[in-house]
């Protein structure tokens, strides 16, 4: 048995909604589908996801949310129209939203319960739009699958249980198609995931039911060695680990979620990644063990958006609990962190920028200063991270090396370097200006 997930750039159009029956009637085997909501169908298109972002966003603030209702309407009947089934699903939209607004939900919620309209109404196209081809399937709500999950709007975890409820989807006869993105909580209320969640719920589903292969499709060939939106024509990667694909997905590689690969590794439920465009390519496959490759660099990922608080003290390295007291700061202040590269007397914490807004930032400083009494304290912004990641790496020398010269030919200052404790990866913070320049230096070191 296979779960095929199929993303919001496969599942964007009509078109693409007849490629992906195509997929799903080409192999018997792919019996339980998860789906995303419509993605973009072109660079200046927007994702249903952002139109229900910003329908939920016109509540909140007293507006009408009349004109993003009807963005999201018209794109559902596009696709019902082109297909030739019933726009039954546009009544039970606007139904939805009526039902959300006039819940007691708390506004999180109700914009939680709001975001997963896209998903849940294209799970129901397309097994309306399955059946019409004559195959024998059924929509299936995750509370339904039974994909219970922990009460974070916004940002849910999995809760142990749903695997238990989701192995009973192996007796179904028919073609089961879920929507990914969200869960419920034990109490009935709806929670999504982070953005990007399709790819989570993929992975548990295929975990809960024991899977053969977890098949991921997506709009390119395979995961290539660095972001294609970066390189042009970059290095196709056959074949990942999937400590290699979690550290390449958390650092930048936006093809798959960083959280999706832990129900699938836990499993042992391998996972490949294909084109619904190209279905019959190899993609790329993400197992626990893969042959040893000539390069032991796989991947160089990059993100930007992020900052490094700077904390000095002179004789911080014998001060008992410092690090404890700062990081204590943040966790109150409801603030997590990437990364805490040290030296005898310093220390900076690397956070997200949208993690620090104005207001907490100033409540962050002025709780460093009266509490840990440092002889420097400050905020550095727009850095980006680049993340050199291969399992060969920890027993090749002159990786640092290599990676140092592409920067130096980049003309890109090292703001910071940092290498992680399992030796998988190597980490460079710099000036998010430099990163095109520094990735492509890179790309040409290690793969050209
Ligand atoms: N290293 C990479 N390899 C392949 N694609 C990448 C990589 N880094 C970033 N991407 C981007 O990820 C996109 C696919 O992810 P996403 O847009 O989330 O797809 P989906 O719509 O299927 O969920 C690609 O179109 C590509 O622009
Ligand atoms: N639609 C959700 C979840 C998702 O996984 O989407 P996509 O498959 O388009 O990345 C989002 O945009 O976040």
């Amino acid at each position: 048995m296979k779960v095929a997930k199929f993303g919001g750039s496969s599942v964007a159009s009509a078109e693409q909604l007849r490629k992906v029956a195509n997929i799903i009637m080409d192999d018997s085997d792919r019996r339980v589908i998860v789906v995303s909501a419509p993605g973009k169908r072109s660079k200046e298109d927007t994702k249903v996801t952002d139109l229900l972002i910003a329908l939920g966003e016109a509540y909140k603030s007293g507006n009408d949310y009349e004109l993003q209702l009807k963005l999201v309407l018209e794109r559902f009947k596009s696709i019902t129209d082109e297909l030739g089934i019933s726009d039954q699903v546009t009544t039970e939209i606007r139904q939805d939203v009526e039902s959300v607004f006039s819940s007691n939900y708390s506004d999180a919620l109700k914009l939680d319960a709001i975001k997963a309209i896209g998903e849940d109404s294209l799970a129901k196209v397309l097994s309306d739009y399955l059946i019409s081809l004559g195959l024998e399937a059924t929509y299936l709500n995750p509370k339904d699958a039974g994909i219970f999950v922990s009460d974070e709007p916004g940002s849910a975890q999995i809760l142990e249980e749903s695997y238990e409820h989701l192995y009973k989807l192996r007796e179904r006869k028919e073609i089961v198609v879920i929507p990914g993105f969200f869960g419920y909580t034990k109490d009935g209320k709806l929670v999504t995931f982070s953005r990007g969640g399709s790819d989570i719920t993929g992975s548990i589903v295929a975990a809960g039911v024991d899977a053969d292969l977890y098949e991921n499709f997506t709009d390119v060939d395979s995961v290539y060695c660095v972001n294609p939106n970066i390189v042009e024509n970059p290095k196709e990667i056959t074949s990942l680990t999937y400590k290699e694909m979690r550290e390449l997905s958390y650092a930048g590689f936006s093809v798959f979620h960083d959280e999706a690969l832990i129900p699938a590794f836990k499993a042992s439920i391998p996972v490949c990644i294909k084109n619904t465009n190209n279905p019959h390519g190899l993609g790329t496959i993400i197992v626990a063990k893969k042959e040893t490759s000539e390069n032991p660099v796989v991947g160089i990922a990059s993100d930007s958006g992020f900052l490094s608080l700077y904390v000095s003290k002179y004789l911080m390295n014998r001060e008992l609990g410092f690090g404890r007291k700062l990081l204590n700061i943040l966790e109150d202040e409801g603030i997590s962190f990437e990364h805490t590269p040290s030296g005898i007397d310093d220390l900076s914490v690397i956070i997200r920028e949208s993690q620090l807004t104005p207001t907490k930032e100033e409540i962050v400083i002025r709780r460093i200063k009266e509490e840990l009494d440092p002889d420097t304290v400050n905020i550095e912004r727009g850095l980006a991270l680049i993340m050199i990641v291969g399992e060969g790496m920890n027993s090749t020398i002159g990786i640092a090396e290599k990676a140092t010269r592409a920067f130096t030919h980049a003309n890109v200052n090292l703001e910071m370097i940092n290498q992680g404790s399992s030796e998988v990866s190597l980490m460079f913070g710099i000036k998010a200006e430099g990163v095109n320049a520094a990735v492509k230096a890179l790309y040409q070191e290690f793969f050209e």
